[in-house]
């Protein structure tokens, strides 16, 4: 890719008289819901989330792997190796899957698909079947091999419970809380800085004028394209030092 190809790709996507195209599709916003959730959870080897959604693309269910209610997660166990069964999580945690079904807020789950980090395992495969849920879509199949998850899909089968192994099309989806102030001149971000290329791309896209705000007096002409815009802000950040 050139540098004008380039220019013209960054001055489309920031367009801000059109229709934005990098949006989140359906199944990508669920699935990020799904492990956005499961950065909640305590669990130091493995976080689940899921999302459960109805039909009309509603959320009305979300859930991670976390100790009961009442169950203090400072004080019930996290370990998967002790001797004793009761020193290990196992016994206590709650599934994410069974989370997001007791979460609901729709009395009957019969037109939802649950999203979820991890294919559920047979006792959870029980709770979504008797939920109603039709659909489950999940990340990863890494206890394929098991027993649970080989009964699971056995329940799955039997009852009709679709699942469907999801691949998104991008691998990362980043969450910027600074993003927000990217759109408004009177209210320029103060932290982090920006740096060189991020104040073309910005400029470019919010104002289609040529110049680069530095501070309250300076500005910098940034030429007509990529190339000349990013050498005329790196010699002028130079100047700076
Ligand atoms: O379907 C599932 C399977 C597992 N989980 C939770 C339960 C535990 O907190 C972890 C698994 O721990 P490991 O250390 O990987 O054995 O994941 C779940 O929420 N849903």
């Amino acid at each position: 890719m050139n540098a004008s190809t380039i220019f013209f790709t960054i001055l489309h996507k920031f367009d801000v008289n059109k229709k934005r195209e990098d949006y989140l599709e359906w199944d990508e916003y669920f699935m990020a819901m799904a492990f956005l959730a499961a950065k909640r959870s305590k669990d130091p080897c493995t976080q689940v989330g899921a999302c459960i959604v109805n039909s009309n693309n509603v959320i009305v269910g979300i859930g991670y792997n976390g100790m009961p209610k009442g169950c203090n997660d400072d004080q019930f166990p996290w370990s998967k190796q002790s001797q004793s069964q009761l020193e290990n999580k196992y016994l206590y945690v709650c599934h994410a899957e069974l989370n997001a079904v007791l979460n609901k807020n729709q009395g009957n789950l019969s037109d939802c698909t649950l999203y979820v980090g991890l294919f559920p395992c047979n006792e959870c495969a029980k709770v979504i079947i008797q939920s109603g849920i039709k659909k489950v879509m999940y990340m990863s199949d890494k206890h394929a091999h098991k027993i649970s998850t080989i009964a699971s899909k056995k329940m799955f089968d039997a009852s009709g419970v679709k699942y469907i192994q999801f691949t998104p099309k991008k691998r990362k989806i980043i969450i910027d809380f600074d993003e927000i102030n990217w759109n408004d001149q009177s209210q320029l971000p103060t932290s982090p800085p920006l740096d060189n290329m991020s104040r073309v791309m910005r400029t470019l896209s919010l104002n289609n004028n040529r110049s680069v705000q530095f501070n309250d007096k300076e500005s910098v002409n940034i030429g007509s394209n990529f190339t000349d815009a990013n050498d005329a802000i790196a010699k002028k950040s130079q100047e700076q030092l």
